[in-house]
């Protein structure tokens, strides 16, 4: 039995490829390295460069190494990118999906898991939110991943193939081990932008909305480790093996951190103390977004590891200074746009 990993070279996609190699799973890539870096990935590990959309493609793998089950991270993520080019992200999101899922129907695959995203929420009735909550995504990349969670049901339902969709809230932190981490040039990410000051390659950090209803003002987010995050989908794998139903789960702690908070963590880890400035409100950002893990907890075999905010924040800082010394100590991009 061999999992397929779409995308298993970008920063989640590779902390999978590694879990799973560490638990001696047999496992393939498929990666076009639009944002992925082969260099991240275990040497004894097959990759093919290519689309996730590409069926003949994704066609031959199957068929060349038996793959019965699929994680699909391959996909574009950037949330302002997705407002500029919605059909771009409708694109890459959901009609790579449709030709991927075909290729799986033909090839037999039996078991599927997607990596979808709070942002098919909008902004939420109520905090913790469950995954019953109304859907109505404020941007293409929420409305190209829910479309695609909507397509996965009725073909898994039609085809007999189980799936688990989750629902990532904000995925931070990097490899214990130092493998891998989030190395997308430009990220927009919170705690990524946050060690970027820590390491002295940005002037200052901007927080986005210090006037929002919450108990310091600025924003609250669930941030999840990514190595927890992956564990999440062995879990579910499992679950699949087991004969589970399709289901379709939050993946967060259930526990939310300020903005602010967030930074003051990074502060600590680093002790340095970068500037922090206070900036306007960023358009199309949720107050709160925290997920209601029950489902998680109660359907998966799942025990988080790095809860702590403090963990994570000091994975991060750990895996950018490693890319730091790497790139020779110089400032790669200018500070916050
Ligand atoms: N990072 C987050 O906070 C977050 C939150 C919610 C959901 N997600 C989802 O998780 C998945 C992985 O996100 P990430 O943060 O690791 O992003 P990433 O950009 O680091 O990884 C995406 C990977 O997919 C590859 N790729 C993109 N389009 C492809 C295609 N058509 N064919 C083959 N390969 C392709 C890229 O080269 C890259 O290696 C995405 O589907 C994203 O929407 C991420
Ligand atoms: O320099 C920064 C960067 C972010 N923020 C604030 O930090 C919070 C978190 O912002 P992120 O950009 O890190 O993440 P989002 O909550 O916007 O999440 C969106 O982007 C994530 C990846 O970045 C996931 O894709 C997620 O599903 C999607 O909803 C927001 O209030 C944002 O305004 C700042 O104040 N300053």
């Amino acid at each position: 039995m061999t999992v397929l990993v779409t995308g298993g070279a970008g920063y989640i996609g590779s902390h999978m490829v590694h879990a799973l190699a560490d638990a001696g799973e047999s496992v393939v890539v498929i990666d076009n390295l639009s944002t992925g870096f082969s260099a991240f990935l275990p040497e004894s590990v097959p990759l093919f460069i290519g689309d996730a959309g590409d069926e003949n493609l994704v066609e031959g793998v199957i068929a060349q190494h038996q793959i019965d089950s699929i994680i699909h991270f391959a996909g574009s993520v950037v949330v302002p990118d997705s407002m500029r080019d919605p059909l771009g992200y409708y694109r890459n999101n959901t009609m790579t999906t449709r030709s991927l899922l075909n290729a799986a129907v033909k090839g037999g695959v039996s078991r599927f898991i997607f990596s979808s995203t709070a942002a098919v929420y909008g902004n939420p009735d109520q905090v913790p939110v469950p995954e019953i909550a109304p859907t109505r995504p404020l941007s293409p990349y929420g409305s190209s991943k829910l479309m695609t969670e909507i397509m996965l049901h009725d073909v898994a339902s039609a085809h007999g193939m189980g799936y688990v969709v989750l629902r990532y809230f904000n995925v931070a932190g990097a490899d214990p081990q130092g493998r891998c981490g989030l190395a997308t040039v430009g990220a927009t990410h919170l705690l990524k932008i946050a060690v970027e000051a820590a390491t002295g390659q940005r002037a200052k950090i901007d927080v986005f909305g210090t006037d929002y209803p919450t108990p310091d003002g600025s924003c609250v987010r669930d941030f999840i480790h990514v190595s927890d995050l992956v564990e999440a989908h062995r879990s579910a794998l499992s679950y699949l093996r087991g004969g589970g139903q399709s289901v379709t789960l939050n993946c967060g702690y259930g526990r939310g951190y300020s903005v602010l908070e967030t930074i003051e963590a990074v502060r600590r880890v680093s002790m340095r103390n970068f500037a922090v400035a206070y900036a306007a409100r960023r358009p199309g950002d949720i107050t709160a977004m925290v997920a209601d893990t029950g489902r998680l907890r109660s359907l998966l075999d799942w025990t988080p590891r790095f809860e702590d905010l403090e963990t994570i924040a000091s994975h991060a800082l750990a895996w950018e200074e490693k890319l730091f010394r790497e790139r020779g100590g110089l400032p790669r991009q200018a500070e916050s746009a």
